[in-house]
């Protein structure tokens, strides 16, 4: 056996979507973010980013919806790659492969889950054992949502969403999710939400009773039931359709739906295996979904793919 020339070194990280089980967002704040009590829950929708040594930083996209992404400098995953290699003394570029399942634009946290892909696999790459708290720092210094990414599982964001506390969550959730064509920008969903609330007494955010209990629970149609997005009125005001996929989802038999986060994806739960295909059948005969696809949750946060670190030639 001998080594491949030049030998190859990579490292591919799989990271999942998010969905928001509750989303209670505050007064606008100074800074221009609002605060927020937030529940995410880790699906099993996935995005794999892929570093490896190069001349020069870059970043290659792949995926259905890879046009959508950007290759340059605002990709979030090469924000953070350079992030990670500033702070920790690394002259060392590295080119950025990106297999994109997560839709972009969709309200399920899919540039920050390559973000939080890219922190891992660099962090692996160099070798560096950047302590977890450390990495979590950085995370949520590229964005909000990139922290929960990197953690994965069940958990109460609050701050602007970037500050994690567990919470006790049992059982494992199916979700069908319905796809627009066209993305929803989150900072145009919070706008819109702060012109829905103009002039009302917004206070500051808690997660409700009722999501605690039903996490504690496990029980599915518990959880269905308390679901709640503060973003959704928002979305709707801005994609008015989207009020017709969720119609649909009680029509087939869903326990619940919810716009995802700043949306336009539409997640429903679901009790069993046979309503997930009634309903994934019934969104895409109506036309009213781009696409759909099937997930459970909760799944891990980012992880190392395992696999050879150098390429061998038998
Ligand atoms: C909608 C959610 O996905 C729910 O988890 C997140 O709040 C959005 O998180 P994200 O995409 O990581 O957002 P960031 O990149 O941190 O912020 C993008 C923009 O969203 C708005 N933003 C975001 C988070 C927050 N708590 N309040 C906000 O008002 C701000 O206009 C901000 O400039
Ligand atoms: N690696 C990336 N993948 C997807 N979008 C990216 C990436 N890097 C930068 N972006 C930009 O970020 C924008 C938002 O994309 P993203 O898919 O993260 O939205 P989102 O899922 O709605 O975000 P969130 O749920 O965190 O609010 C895109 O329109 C794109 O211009």
């Amino acid at each position: 056996m001998s080594l491949a020339v030049p030998p190859s070194r990579s490292v591919t990280v799989r990271v999942p979507a998010k969905v928001n089980l509750e989303l209670i967002v505050g007064p606008l704040r100074p800074d221009g973010f609002h605060d927020l009590a937030t529940v995410y829950q880790a699906v099993s929708l996935y995005d794999d980013v892929t570093v490896r040594p190069a001349d020069d930083w870059s970043v290659t996209v792949s995926g259905a919806e890879a046009h959508l992404v950007p290759d340059g400098g605002d990709n979030l995953a090469l924000r953070a790659a350079r992030r990670l290699a500033e702070a920790a003394g690394i002259e060392e570029p590295v080119g950025i492969a990106i297999h994109k399942e997560i839709p972009v634009a969709g309200g399920m946290a899919g540039g920050s889950a390559d973000a939080a892909g890219a922190l891992l696999a660099c962090d692996a790459l160099w070798g560096l054992g950047t302590p977890r708290h450390a990495l979590e720092q950085l995370a949520g210094e590229i964005g909000s949502d990139v922290p929960f990414a990197l953690a994965g599982g069940t958990a109460v964001g609050s701050g602007r969403g970037e500050q994690l506390a567990p919470v006790l969550a049992r059982g494992s959730y199916q979700w069908v999710f319905a796809f627009s064509d066209n993305g929803l920008s989150t900072p145009r969903v919070y706008a819109e939400c702060d012109r829905l609330r103009e002039g009302r007494d917004v206070p500051p955010p808690q997660p409700t009773a009722a999501m605690m209990t039903a996490l504690r629970s496990g029980d599915a149609a518990a959880l269905g039931k308390a679901l709640v997005n503060d973003l959704q009125p928002a979305a709707l005001s801005l994609q008015p359709q989207l009020r017709e996929v969720l119609e649909l989802g009680s029509e087939c038999g869903a326990l619940g739906g919810l716009v995802s986060g700043s949306g336009p994806t539409v997640a429903f739960i679901v009790p069993d295996a046979e309503v997930a295909l009634d309903l994934a059948v019934a969104l895409a005969a109506s036309g009213l979904a781009a696409g759909v696809k099937r997930a459970t949750g909760p799944v891990h946060g980012a992880q190392v793919v395992p696999g050879p670190s150098v390429t061998r030639v038998d």
